[in-house]
């Protein structure tokens, strides 16, 4: 009602005046002094009548009404920005406290845990988290050791230190369950946790889901070459990607973040395809039949962790394969959720065995999927065809 009263006379009124004023002869000049003046001076008054008004319609109070403009301003300007610097201080922190010694992989993952879910909680206290790892084995006299080494370790990177009761309920503030409704973070704090032990590739992985869709990914790879092309350059690097906004990469010694985009493929022959190092994880055998069936030449490329996500997304290889080995098995939500937007947003196409989306709505795992299967999109349903064909065998 509000729009349709004041739309039309307001726009009408605005764009004579604009004609009006502005004499620029150079006709490029003068559109783009008109777009500038409508962006920066129109829209932002006439979204604030608009919501105004319909509020004052709805017999809204006035906090109601300023609550209401604020969450507007908020979705205009960049999306998620906060979550976003939020997201990837906190994964920063967690790869640095991981980097300088060697550390037992248990100690490891409750202490970077404790560290993301410490900083979410701070700056998003009502956003509930799920997470891999909950503070049982911390517990009572037996679990003393283990909990003093992990309090040791989460406090070198934190500005307050913590005790060790605020270091248990850090923990288990990953407790939640997930589902369809809200906000809430998905976080596994050492994905790939048997490179992480062979001093591979390993990665700390946190994400935004909003209604069950996620809508921010940071993934932090400590031991990932900054340039694929010189795996014995500057290690370390921190992959960022946000619905609708791209996908980037920056090393963990820089803010300077750059584009990530998918290689251009245009048939599954001259792609190369990476899958998990453990076989239990992937089924290598059936692998080689895809790649055999497609005519892949190019051996595969094995990775612990998320990498491999962060890895395609930037051109390194062209497809991931995740074969289920075990009948039943139910993917974590935290295993995919950052790679998976990851992907999509550097221009991937994921999904799963059938060809149906990863859907994040249903709880802490994938129950309603079967494998992950990531391509370009030019070669995504010949890869299917063939990972059915096999699949089905
Ligand atoms: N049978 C199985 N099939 C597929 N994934 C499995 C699995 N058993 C464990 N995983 C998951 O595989 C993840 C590692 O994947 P990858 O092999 O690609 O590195 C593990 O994460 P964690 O290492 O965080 O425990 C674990 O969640
Ligand atoms: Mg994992």
């Amino acid at each position: 009602m509000p729009t349709f009263v004041s739309k039309g006379p307001m726009i009408t009124t605005w764009y004579r005046f604009l004609e009006r004023f502005i004499k620029i002869k150079n006709k490029n000049v003068a559109l783009l002094s008109k777009v500038t003046l409508d962006q920066t001076l129109f829209a932002p008054s006439f979204i604030a009548i608009f919501f105004t008004a319909q509020g004052m319609m709805e017999r809204k109070s006035r906090n109601q009404i300023l609550e209401q403009l604020e969450s507007v301003a908020y979705t205009l300007s960049s999306a998620y920005a906060t979550e976003r610097a939020v997201a990837i201080n906190a994964v920063l922190k967690a790869c640095m406290q991981l980097i300088p010694c060697k550390i037992p992989s248990l100690v490891a993952d409750f202490s970077a845990q404790a560290v993301v879910n410490l900083i979410l909680h701070k700056n998003f206290p009502d956003d509930p988290i799920v997470g891999e790892e909950d503070s049982g084995d911390l517990r009572g006299e037996s679990g003393k050791p283990l909990r003093l080494r992990v309090l040791e370790l989460t406090n070198t990177v934190l500005d307050s230190p913590i005790d060790e009761e605020e270091l248990l309920q850090a923990i288990d503030r990953g407790s939640y369950g997930g589902g369809s409704k809200g906000r809430m973070w998905t976080l596994d704090p050492i994905d790939g946790t048997k490179g992480f032990l062979r001093g591979e590739q390993y990665a700390i992985c946190l994400a935004l889901i909003i209604d069950g869709i996620v809508q921010l990914g940071v993934v932090g790879c400590p031991n990932l070459p900054v340039d694929h092309e010189q795996p014995d350059g500057e290690k370390g690097c921190l992959f960022i990607a946000v619905k609708n906004q791209g996908a980037f990469q920056r090393s963990l010694s820089s803010t300077d973040e750059k584009p990530v985009r998918f290689a251009d493929v245009s048939s599954p022959e001259s792609a190369s395809f990476c899958e998990s190092t453990e076989a239990a994880h992937s089924n290598h055998d059936n692998a080689t039949k895809i790649a055999a069936l497609l005519g892949i030449t190019k051996p595969p490329v094995r990775m612990d962790s998320q990498c491999k996500y962060c890895s395609v997304s930037r051109g390194d290889a062209n497809i991931y394969l995740r074969l289920p080995v075990q009948e039943g098995y139910e993917e974590k939500i935290w295993d995919h959720a950052s790679g998976s937007l990851l992907v999509e947003e550097a221009g991937g196409k994921v999904s799963d065995l059938y060809g149906k989306a990863l859907d994040f709505s249903l709880g802490r795992t994938l129950k309603s999927n079967v494998g992950v299967i990531v391509a370009h999109p030019n070669i995504h349903a010949k890869v299917l065809e063939a990972v059915q064909t096999v699949c089905n065998e």
